[in-house]
């Protein structure tokens, strides 16, 4: 594709992802893609990055835009929020307004409008000092409260690590290989991995990279799985022969590392309240091997949880949240995250957590665990539970998993953040139910 023509088709992908503001913008781009199978790796990968930055950029890309005079009020298109975006990474003025040529395959011209907005952005930089706090680091304005409750001095550094971009992440599927072979196969395939800090089966890679089209992965050797998520897995320690449940297992992330962790010994059972959740773990488990995992579609009224009360050794539950640690990959979720929505997420953890500590044995574990960054989905939770659940204690450091590091098995709860730890946000807590 021509310079001009990959400009278009990102902001055809910009109206697509506009025109279904309730979906992610992944599964939108990933349509977009499908449906234009004559888009190639490097177009597609170059349309990606733009839209991305776009999204990542949004708050301060409308402020720098609204800011011109008689556009503060006016409507700020995908073809404008490109440009800028252009022109912001660096590009020169003159060479955006080319790409505008309106021959075939290309934008159609700049209106003067456009030109005249986009003149005045040349030669300004994305961030400016002027920028209230909540546009400069891309939040929606109710949110930025809850962060400097929760990160006081530390907001800064914490919300610039959000902006950044993430790194790809692996799980080496020890069912199959070892990290050092994993890596070397992956090697071979021109992918130059380094082993994670903190979890013991994790490889990372910088950038972007078709990793899904590698032999490595379509045998079964890794996993896609950023390494706070991988420690969420070690942190619950599944061991072989024991009977573990997965309450919100979705398509599988995490099963499939209590899987392995089991060693395909015992039983682990994944439910969710989704079927097309569920349904994606299928794929996911035959090809890493595993054969110790069924599933089950939890609904409404359902027996099956009252029939298993007090039966798992282990009870995993990965809660529906906000995501706020996993916005450096979608960047999009903070314009669609409201704060009626974390009042309606506190109140299902909660519902989700008393249900699920039922399944536990006398004895056992159970595991509460989010992508969240924000104490109300986190330690508040925890507290909030220990203090209406008797039954329940935190682990001690010694009853923490052996897979983590000394730093980590220190406490019963802790947060990963991409300042401290340059991974997405996660937060576990580890209760442990009283004989
Ligand atoms: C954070 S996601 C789980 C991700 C998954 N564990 C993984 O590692 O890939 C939360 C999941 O909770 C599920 N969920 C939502 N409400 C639920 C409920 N009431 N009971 C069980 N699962 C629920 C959602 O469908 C979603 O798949």
């Amino acid at each position: 594709m021509t310079p001009a023509a990959r400009l278009s088709g990102a902001i055809d992908l910009l109206c697509a992802i506009q025109n279904a503001p309730f979906r992610p913008a992944d599964a939108t781009a990933n349509n977009f893609f499908r449906d234009r199978r004559y888009i190639g790796g490097g177009d597609r990968r170059f349309i990606s990055t733009l839209i991305w930055d776009v999204l990542r950029g949004w708050r301060r890309l409308h402020w720098h835009l609204r800011a011109i005079p008689g556009e503060r009020n006016s409507d700020i298109s995908p073809r404008l929020l490109c440009a800028a975006q252009l022109i912001f990474s660096g590009q020169e003025w003159g060479d955006v307004r080319e790409l505008f040529s309106g021959d075939r395959y290309a934008p159609q011209s700049l209106t003067e409008r456009e030109t005249a907005i986009l003149k005045e952005l040349s030669g300004k930089t994305l961030s400016d000092v002027k920028q209230p706090k909540a546009v400069k680091f891309e939040l929606p304005d109710w949110v930025l409260p809850y962060f400097e409750d929760d990160f006081g001095e530390k907001l800064e550094e914490e919300m610039s690590a959000l902006l950044t971009l993430p790194t790809l992440d692996l799980r080496v599927n020890l069912l199959k290989t070892t990290r050092e072979k994993a890596k070397i196969s992956l090697r071979k395939e021109g992918f130059e991995a380094t082993e994670t800090q903190y979890s013991p089966w994790g490889l990372r890679l910088r950038g972007r990279h078709p990793i899904t089209s590698s032999r490595a992965f379509q045998d079964g050797l890794i996993e896609i799985q950023d390494e706070g998520s991988q420690l969420i897995a070690a942190a619950v320690e599944a061991k072989p022969g024991q009977r573990v449940l997965d309450y919100c297992a979705g398509a599988g992330g995490k099963t499939l590392a209590l899987a392995m962790t089991m060693e395909n010994k015992g039983q682990v059972i994944a439910c969710d309240v989704s079927q097309p959740r569920l349904e994606g773990a299928i794929k996911r488990l035959r090809r890493a091997g595993v054969h110790n995992v069924t599933r089950h579609l939890l609904a409404e009224g359902d027996k099956w949880v009252k029939r298993r009360e007090a039966s798992f050794d282990t009870v995993l539950v990965d809660a529906p949240c906000s995501g706020t640690g996993t916005w450096r990959r979608n960047p999009d979720a903070r314009l669609r995250f409201s704060e009626q929505d974390l009042k309606e997420l506190t109140v299902k953890q909660a519902k989700i957590l008393k249900i699920a500590s039922k399944l536990v044995r006398p004895g056992g574990r159970l595991v509460y665990a989010t992508c969240s960054l924000l104490s109300a989905e986190n330690d508040k939770q925890r507290d909030q539970f220990l203090t209406e659940n008797d039954q329940y204690e935190l682990a001690q450091p010694e009853e923490m998993s052996s897979w983590l590091t000394e730093s980590l098995k220190q406490k019963a709860s802790f947060s990963l953040t991409p300042a401290q730890n340059g991974t997405d946000g996660f937060f576990v807590s580890v209760f442990k139910r009283k004989a």
